[in-house]
């Protein structure tokens, strides 16, 4: 096992029971993505509880204009970087673009990104066309975190990445879709750029933790991409994100204070949601 300098003093490793256990008492989840383990051990130190190796990855690592390129080989590769950084937070490792296009190909990506890679968790994104798949890995002990609103694998569907469910019609699909992936065993739920009303509804009326990333501060837990919440990604940041490292003097710093603003629901503000 990596060890540091940095770490923090030893706590119990974050477990998918413990995440669902923890949505009625209201205590929030804090989220982050991850690339790397030198990342992972400053993550872990600062008490992170869901450590993400999302597909943006090909976007702030590779310099993609999207994240459609990345392939499960870049997932596991990455994955295991961070697993090897870090000891108590969860792993969620993402399944790439057409890494779960059926019930085979989604068995063969996941078994590597936990075995190789060492995730505890993985995540993928859709609704409907995904509760076969959410069930196959479920039944085989594949813990899975579902993934609405925007999607960013269907840009070229969407036409951009935009803010889901502002009508009526859309909004009422999200909450079937989330009902649904719940329904078929997914663990944990990212609901990316939704209005603040419609994430906190969906909260309420699902039994899994909902982590949001522009979907307002109702969530039960938040997520942020690590090189907007330091200030570091090229051009223009989504409007949700914060640079925590403004007004700290370093990393570490910038990482307790996002801790400490999702723990004490501080962060997102109104500035940051839809
Ligand atoms: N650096 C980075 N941060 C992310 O959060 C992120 C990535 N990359 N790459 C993968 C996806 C793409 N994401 C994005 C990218 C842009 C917007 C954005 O600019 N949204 C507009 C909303 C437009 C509207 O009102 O509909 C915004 O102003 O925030 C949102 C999510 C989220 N993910
Ligand atoms: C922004 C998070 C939720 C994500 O899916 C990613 O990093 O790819």
């Amino acid at each position: 096992m990596y060890s540091n300098s940095t770490s923090a003093p030893d706590r119990a490793p974050i477990t998918v029971p413990a995440l669902q256990q923890r949505k009625p008492g209201g205590d929030k989840i804090v989220a982050l993505t991850c690339y790397d383990a030198s990342f992972a051990a400053h993550l872990d130190a600062a008490g992170v509880d869901v450590v993400l190796v999302g597909d943006s990855l090909g976007m702030v690592i590779q310099g993609l204009a999207s994240t459609l390129p990345v392939s499960v080989d870049d997932m596991v590769y990455h994955t295991a970087a961070v697993a090897r950084g870090m000891r108590a937070p969860l792993l969620v490792a993402d399944m790439p673009f057409m890494s779960y296009r059926d019930v085979a190909t989604a068995m063969a990506s996941a078994t590597r990104l936990i075995a190789e890679g060492g995730a505890s968790m993985v995540k993928l994104e859709g609704g409907a066309w995904t509760l076969e798949v959410i069930e196959a890995l479920v039944v085989r002990d594949i813990p899975v975190c579902a993934h609405l609103g925007l999607t960013p694998q269907s840009v070229h569907r969407l036409g951009g990445y935009k803010v889901q469910g502002k009508l009526p019609a859309d909004a009422a699909r999200l909450l079937a879709d989330a009902h649904a992936v719940a329904g078929a065993g997914a663990q944990m739920l990212v609901l990316e750029c939704v209005p603040t009303a419609l994430a906190e509804q969906i909260t309420r009326e699902i039994a899994i933790p909902t982590i949001g990333i522009g979907a307002g501060p109702g969530c039960d837990g938040q997520v942020l991409v690590l090189y907007d919440l330091l200030g570091i990604t090229p051009g223009r940041r989504p409007r949700f994100s914060k640079d925590f490292l403004r007004g700290h003097d370093s990393i570490d710093a910038a990482l307790v204070a996002y801790v400490q603003a999702v723990r004490q629901s501080t962060f997102p503000g109104p500035e940051h949601s839809y």
